[in-house]
C-alpha cells in the first residue's frame, strides 16, 4: 500500500495528567503515516484525490487544542479515529511524542496502528 506521511509535526497544546499541566501548553511531536493509493491523484495531477498533508497538519493541531486530555494515549486514540472517519483513511500509524516530559530522556511517547493495510488498490 502507498503512503502519505507527516513527520516531526510540532504542535503546542494542553496535555497532561497533573493539575499544573492543565494550565499550560506543551510541545507534542506527531509522526503520521497514512495508507493511500497515490497513483490515483498522480494520474491527473489532482490534489483533491489525495490526502492533503498541509490541511491534515492544521487539522491535527486544531483537534489537539479542542480536545484537551490527560494521556497521550487518549489523544492518539481519538485523533486516529477522527482522521480515519474524516478522510476515509484505510490504515494509519500514529506516533505522539512528548519530548519535554522526562528531563533525562530524548523523548517519550506512544505509537498506534489502526485500520487494515489489506490492499485496496490495483497496484499490488
Ligand atoms: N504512558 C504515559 N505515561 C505518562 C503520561 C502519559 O500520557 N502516558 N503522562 C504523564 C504526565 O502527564 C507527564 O507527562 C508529566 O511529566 C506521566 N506518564
Amino acid at each position: 500500500m502507498d503512503k502519505v506521511y507527516i513527520e516531526g509535526l510540532s504542535i503546542q497544546t494542553t496535555i497532561g495528567f497533573f493539575e499544573w499541566e492543565k494550565e499550560i501548553k506543551q510541545t507534542l511531536v506527531i509522526d503520521l503515516v497514512m495508507g493511500w493509493d497515490t497513483a490515483k491523484p498522480a494520474e491527473n495531477d489532482e490534489l483533491a484525490k489525495t490526502l492533503d498533508y498541509a490541511d491534515i497538519s492544521i487539522k491535527i493541531a486544531e483537534f489537539a487544542n479542542k480536545n484537551p486530555v490527560d494521556l497521550i494515549e487518549t489523544l492518539a486514540e481519538r485523533l486516529a479515529k477522527f482522521l480515519i472517519d474524516t478522510y476515509h483513511i484505510p490504515w494509519l500509524k500514529l506516533k505522539v511524542a512528548k519530548p519535554n516530559a522526562v528531563h533525562n530522556a530524548i523523548t517519550v511517547g506512544v505509537e498506534i496502528e489502526r485500520g487494515s493495510q489489506a490492499n485496496n488498490s490495483n497496484h499490488g
